[in-house]
């Protein structure tokens, strides 16, 4: 978007903290607000059990509760929509914003963090926002952990380019 004085957002969830990484990179880089999805009810799971806890989540549909938002996306111009990758998809929390907020007539920019298989997440995002212009697209691998400044620089790069 070429305007100097539109308005941008960066709305993610993090569980572990990898999509957080990328989303406040964005944000500096395009002096975007940010806003972190809370869901009213988070699991504190460890190890193992919370790939059965997140898992079902998603292959039972839920949608969580989130807590109040600060900002209102509505007022935004441009706005990033970031999400960890469970059980092949966005999670629950991103489903709940999909669902309640309308994102027609924004441009939308879609990221995702995953493990290795990012699989249809994105598209299936997209697939949520049919009356929005979808600006671009990007994932990333466990940023946290692997290749993180090469992650920071593609995800700054990627929001300024949109
Ligand atoms: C419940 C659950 C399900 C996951 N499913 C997938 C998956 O289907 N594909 C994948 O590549 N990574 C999967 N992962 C790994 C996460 O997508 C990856 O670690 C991501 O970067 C975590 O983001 P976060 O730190 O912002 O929560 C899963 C992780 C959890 C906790």
């Amino acid at each position: 978007m070429e305007e100097k004085n539109i308005k941008k957002l960066v709305i993610y969830y993090s569980f572990e903290g990898n999509t957080k990484l990328v989303a406040e990179a964005m944000a500096e880089a395009i002096g975007a607000d940010l806003l972190q999805l809370r869901p009213k009810k988070e699991l504190k799971s460890t190890g193992f059990s919370k790939y059965l806890w997140g898992g079902s989540q998603v292959v039972m549909k839920k949608k969580p509760e989130l807590l109040p938002f600060e900002v209102n996306p509505r007022d935004y111009d441009l706005i990033l929509i970031g999400t960890p990758v469970w059980a092949w998809t966005y999670t629950p929390p991103i489903a709940t914003l999909l669902s309640t907020v309308d994102f027609s007539g924004k441009t939308i920019g879609l990221f995702s963090t995953h493990g290795g298989q990012n699989a249809k997440t994105l598209i299936n995002m997209r697939n949520q926002l049919k009356n929005s212009n979808i600006a671009g697209e990007i994932d990333f691998f466990e940023p946290l952990t692997k290749d993180t400044g090469n992650a920071i620089k593609r995800a700054k790069e990627w929001a300024s380019s949109l």
